[in-house]
């Protein structure tokens, strides 16, 4: 008997993932999942293959070998339930366009009325702390400002998954934190899942339903490790923990050994 039923399917799942850029085998045999709702942060040493998994993910290139699923459905194409934030918020706003201007321009494929563009984009400046700044041209605000707006913009589309590559890389720490706490926020309000990338195992823990570990070249998922620390984290209380210490220390010493067996292995 099928006992499967909607909700046992994965928001997003990657089966035998395999990814070689002409000679170069840079992903193999990759099994991911992330559950409706989740926030999952990925992790490797530097090179691993973290950026191709997403963009793989995202369906932006194509894997080499394996599927990926969104909602059950295998996708050959960049999926309408899936948005990616990149980390150069410089590079994804246009610095021509005021922001609202910019949250509205990848909205034109879904040929909304006027009345409705608009109201998308204000909800989507709200939702990340932004509202009544969309008069304002990119280069007025601030780093951190922009990378919200560069959220704004992955949000205006409703998507059920976000996909952020190191989405926090160019910000400063207290800008960087509030980021964070932004992220967790959108997720319990919006129940939007969520893949990041980061290179910092602090953020990750900090996040994340699950932290996944990649290593290995050609990489795969050397690790999946659940971070029970409930849903509502703090930047002071959370980060003092002894179970968010443990898995910080766990996941650190998981990577140094990584990186150093491939340091000997090179
Ligand atoms: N378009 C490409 N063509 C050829 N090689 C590539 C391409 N993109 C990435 N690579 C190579 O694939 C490997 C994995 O790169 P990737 O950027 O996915 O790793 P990463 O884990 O995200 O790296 P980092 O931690 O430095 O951001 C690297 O050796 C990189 O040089």
């Amino acid at each position: 008997m099928n006992t499967t039923t909607a909700t046992d399917v994965p928001q997003l799942e990657a089966i035998g993932l395999g990814k070689s850029y002409g000679d170069k085998e840079v992903l193999r045999d990759l099994a991911f999942k992330a559950d409706r709702g989740e926030f999952v942060c990925i992790v490797g040493p530097s090179g691993t293959g973290k950026t191709t998994l997403l963009r793989c993910l995202a369906r932006l290139i194509e894997p080499t070998s394996g599927e990926v699923r969104v909602d059950g459905r295998v996708v050959t194409e960049p999926p309408a339930e899936v948005s990616v934030v990149f980390q150069d918020y410089s590079r994804s706003l246009m610095p021509w366009m005021r922001v609202d201007a910019n949250i509205a321009l990848p909205l034109r494929r879904y040929r909304l009325d006027r009345a409705e563009r608009d109201a998308r984009v204000a909800e989507a400046l709200e939702q990340v702390g932004l509202a009544g700044n969309g008069r304002l041209y990119p280069w007025e605000m601030s780093g951190g400002m922009q990378q919200r707006a560069a959220i704004a913009r992955s949000l205006a589309y409703r998507p059920e998954v976000l996909i952020m590559d190191e989405p926090f890389a160019s910000v400063d720490a207290q800008t960087r934190a509030d980021l964070e706490d932004l992220m967790l926020s959108i997720r319990d309000r919006l129940g939007v899942t969520i893949v990041l990338v980061t290179h910092d195992i602090d953020e990750a823990v900090y996040l994340a339903d699950q932290v996944v570990v990649l290593f290995g070249r050609p990489a795969s998922v050397a690790a999946t490790i659940p971070v029970p620390l409930g849903p509502d984290r703090d930047q002071l209380t959370t980060k003092a923990r002894p179970d968010y210490l443990e898995l910080r220390e766990r996941i650190h010493k998981m990577i140094m050994r990584a990186s150093a067996g491939s340091t000997a292995a090179n």
